[in-house]
């Protein structure tokens, strides 16, 4: 059957041999995605080529940075820090993080920051609120805790935050190496407007390299159309959305950008927390497998894994239960 709706896998240079690469393939992976926020150049190399060599033909997105915030590298051998309910941290910029530091990756984040203001981090798996705030360095109450590792998302919900440019220094050398390495698509992070798209289309000029905005910040939504029309496609990254809005509302807004996507012929990919629970267990959930029905049900062209392949215990499994959610659903719904 040709699926309609392709399989796109998140890959790190952690894991991109050719037994984890054709495990993917044989499951029903179309389509790679490397995250540049977590590799540097010859990182990003590194996956590209195994990409060719072990997996050849395989489409490859990379995804920016963009105007994001993010915390800092943990300092030394630590592999997360612990945040637990009542524990009092600071935040300072550009300071590598540790069980009472965090560091915020962006310059002038921390001054805009004012008491009271809530400090989520990593999609929202922790969240603090600032009890004092200082020029560059800001403490903060932990009121959501958990395990923080090396550079997790940083959102503001509550904080008005100086402009930052669409495209920084690092998302600039990621591009240069996507536009040598002639990858396929770009998908530019917190896109706020078309210039956002501009931006990263004026870095490609010359090259076949698609580029994608991501749908994650309230901006994104309020200029949908505008971004539409200037991209050649969209991405609906509910991870960082799902902290920026209600995720009560994500449904809602992932319908209407498929319907306007599919109205101007533009792709829409969709992303993050599909087959959340795949990351510890083999099995989907029936509502995992429900919300993969409904996107193929709404026309989305790929469905796109991020922490279940690039981190998760079974890979495999979820690229396979996903691929047979997905024939099911189609032969459902074009029976209709
Ligand atoms: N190249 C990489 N090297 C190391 N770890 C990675 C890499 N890519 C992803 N990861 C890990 O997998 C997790 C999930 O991947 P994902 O790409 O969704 O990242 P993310 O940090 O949540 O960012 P985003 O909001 O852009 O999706 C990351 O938080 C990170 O811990
Ligand atoms: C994929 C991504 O960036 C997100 O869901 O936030």
């Amino acid at each position: 059957m040709k699926r309609l709706t392709d399989i796109m896998a998140t890959v790190t240079d952690l894991r991109c041999d050719r037994h984890f690469l054709t495990s993917l393939r044989r499951a029903g992976m179309d389509s790679v995605r490397i995250n540049s926020a977590h590799v540097d150049g010859e990182g990003l190399r590194r996956i590209i080529r195994a990409v060719r060599e072990h997996v050849p033909g395989t489409a490859i997105l990379m995804d920016t940075k963009g105007p994001e915030i993010r915390t800092t590298q943990l300092s030394g051998t630590l592999e997360s820090v612990t945040l637990a309910v009542g524990d009092e941290v600071r935040l300072a910029e550009c300071a590598a993080t540790d069980s009472s530091v965090i560091g915020i990756a962006v310059e002038g984040v921390c001054s805009a920051l004012r008491k009271g203001h809530r400090v989520v981090l990593d999609d929202g798996a922790m969240e603090l609120t600032v009890r004092h705030a200082d020029g560059a360095v800001a403490e903060a109450v932990v009121t959501l805790g958990g395990e923080l590792g090396s550079r997790k998302t940083v959102n503001l919900p509550d904080t008005d935050l100086p402009p930052i440019p669409a495209v920084s220094e690092r998302d600039r050398c990621a591009i240069e190496v996507a536009v040598e390495e002639r990858i396929d698509m770009i998908a530019h992070s917190f896109v706020r407007c078309a210039a956002d798209v501009e931006a990263v289309r004026a870095l490609t000029a010359g090259s076949d390299i698609r580029i994608f905005a991501k749908i994650e910040c309230r901006e994104a939504i309020r200029n949908f159309n505008g971004i539409l029309e200037a991209a050649d496609g969209i991405l609906v990254a509910r991870g960082d959305l799902g902290t920026q809005i209600d995720v009560a509302t994500i449904p809602a807004v992932q319908h209407k950008a498929c319907a306007m996507a599919r109205a101007a012929g533009k792709p829409v990919i969709v992303s993050t927390q599909i087959l959340t629970s795949m990351i510890d267990h083999p099995y989907p959930t029936r509502a995992e497998m429900t919300d993969v029905a409904f996107a193929v049900r709404d026309g989305v062209e790929t469905l796109l894994l991020t922490g279940e392949t690039a981190q998760g215990s079974f890979p495999a499994e979820c690229v396979d239960a996903m691929r047979r959610c997905i024939e099911a659903s189609q032969t459902y719904f074009t029976s209709l």
